[in-house]
Parts: structure tokens; sequence; C-alpha cells
């Protein structure tokens, strides 16, 4: 499991994220924030997701998951609860690739915890996988407490 809390800069990094749904725009959207290169594979898209490819803030490439869209990206992110797609990024994935497997956390190397940045910190919270939904609330009760504090 996920052993390894470690913050990372994807500025410049190539992404591609499998699946153009509600989660990948999720994931897409913390991507974007930390300036990642991305490349969506999806044979269709999100409302959302579809700006940001006509603003060029995205490249969508219109298929689905083969394993030479994956081949050089720094970063993989499974969400598209595809079994076929998570299996061609299982077996053609290379070792030093980042996964994360945002449908499928077994197939992942790499989680995303939810998170609360300003200038002065960097604040991740993670359950282990167990509850997202309360990663997202003791996040909440954070921002709610460094507030209070200032
Ligand atoms: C924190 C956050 C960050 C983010 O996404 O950016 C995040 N999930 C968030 C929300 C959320 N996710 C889910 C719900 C529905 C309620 C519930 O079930 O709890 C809600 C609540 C909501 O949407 O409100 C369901 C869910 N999530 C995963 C699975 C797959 C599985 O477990 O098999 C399933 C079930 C799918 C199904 O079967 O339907 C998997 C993962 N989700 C993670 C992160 C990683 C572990 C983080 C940790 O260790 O805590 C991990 C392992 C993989 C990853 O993505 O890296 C973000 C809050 C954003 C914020 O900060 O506001
Ligand atoms: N990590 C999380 O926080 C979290 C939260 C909820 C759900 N999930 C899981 O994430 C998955 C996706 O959820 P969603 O709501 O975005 O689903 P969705 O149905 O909205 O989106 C799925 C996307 O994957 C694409 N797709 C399907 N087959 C594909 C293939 N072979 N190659 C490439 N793209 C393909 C579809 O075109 C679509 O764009 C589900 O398995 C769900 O259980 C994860």
């Amino acid at each position: 499991m996920f052993n390894f809390p470690v913050f990372l800069t994807l500025e410049n990094k190539d992404a591609v994220v499998i699946g153009g749904g509600k989660i990948a725009a999720r994931k897409i959207h913390k991507l974007h924030a930390a300036a990642a290169n991305i490349t969506v594979i999806a044979p269709d898209l999100h409302a959302d997701l579809k700006e940001m490819v006509q603003s060029g803030e995205i490249i969508w490439i219109n298929d689905t998951c083969k394993p030479e869209h994956i081949a050089s990206a720094f970063m993989i992110v499974s969400a598209s609860g595809n079994k076929q797609a998570q299996e061609i990024i299982q077996q053609s994935a290379a070792s030093h690739q980042l996964i994360n497997g945002a449908d499928n956390p077994s197939i992942g190397n790499v989680a995303l915890p939810a998170s609360i940045e300003n200038d002065d910190y960097h604040i991740a919270v993670s359950t282990r996988g167990k509850s997202p939904a309360k990663a997202k609330q003791l996040k909440h009760r954070l921002m709610d407490w460094l507030n209070d504090n200032r």
C-alpha cells in the first residue's frame, strides 16, 4: 500500500489521464493547478474537459487506452473504470512510471490526497485509501481551524 508521503513537482511533466468522466475531470483540475502537461485519452469527454480542450489547456486523444498512449508519461492516471484499460496500464507501464489508480487503487503506486495549499504551507490528508470522504471532511475541519487561528 502507500507508505511514503512526498510532495512532487509536476511542472512541465507529461501526465496522461485515461478516462474523461467526472473523476478524470477532478484529477485533471489538480494536475492542471500543478502545471503538468496533460493529455486525456477517452472516447468521450465531460463538459468541463471539453472547454479545457477548446482553450488549449489539455490535449484530447479520442480513443480507448492503448499501450502507446502511456509509454512516455511521467504520471499515468487511471480514471476510466474500464477493466481492459486498467489491464493495459498494469501490463505496459514501466516500473519507473507513476500510476494513480483513481478507479482502482491496487493498480497504482501513487495516491492523490486531499490537500490545502497556500504560499506558506501545503497540507495533505490521506486515510490510506480507506475513506476518501473522511479525508475531505478532515481537510475542511483543518481549513476552518487554520482560518480561526491565523
Ligand atoms: C481525497 C480525494 C482527493 C482527490 O480526488 O483529489 C480522493 N477522493 C476524493 C473524494 C471521494 N472519493 C470517493 C468519494 C465517494 C465517497 C466515498 O466512497 O468515500 C469521494 C467523496 C466526494 O466525491 O465527495 C470514492 C472513491 N475514492 C477512491 C475510490 C476507489 C476505491 O477505493 O476503490 C472510491 C470508490 C469508488 C466506487 O467504488 O464508487 C479512491 C481514492 N480516492 C482518493 C482521493 C485516494 C485515496 C485518498 C485517501 O487515502 O483518503 C484514492 C485511493 C485514489 C486516488 O484517487 O488517488 C477526494 C476528496 C477531494 C477533496 O479534497 O475535496
Ligand atoms: N478516486 C476517486 O475519488 C473516485 C471516486 C468515485 C468513483 N471512482 C471510480 O472512478 C471511475 C470513473 O468514474 P466516473 O464517474 O468518472 O465515470 P464516467 O463513466 O463518468 O467516466 C468514465 C470515462 O472513461 C472513459 N472510458 C471508458 N472506457 C475507456 C477506455 N477503454 N479507455 C479510455 N477511456 C475509457 C469514458 O469514455 C468516460 O469518459 C469509476 O470506476 C468509479 O468507480 C473513483
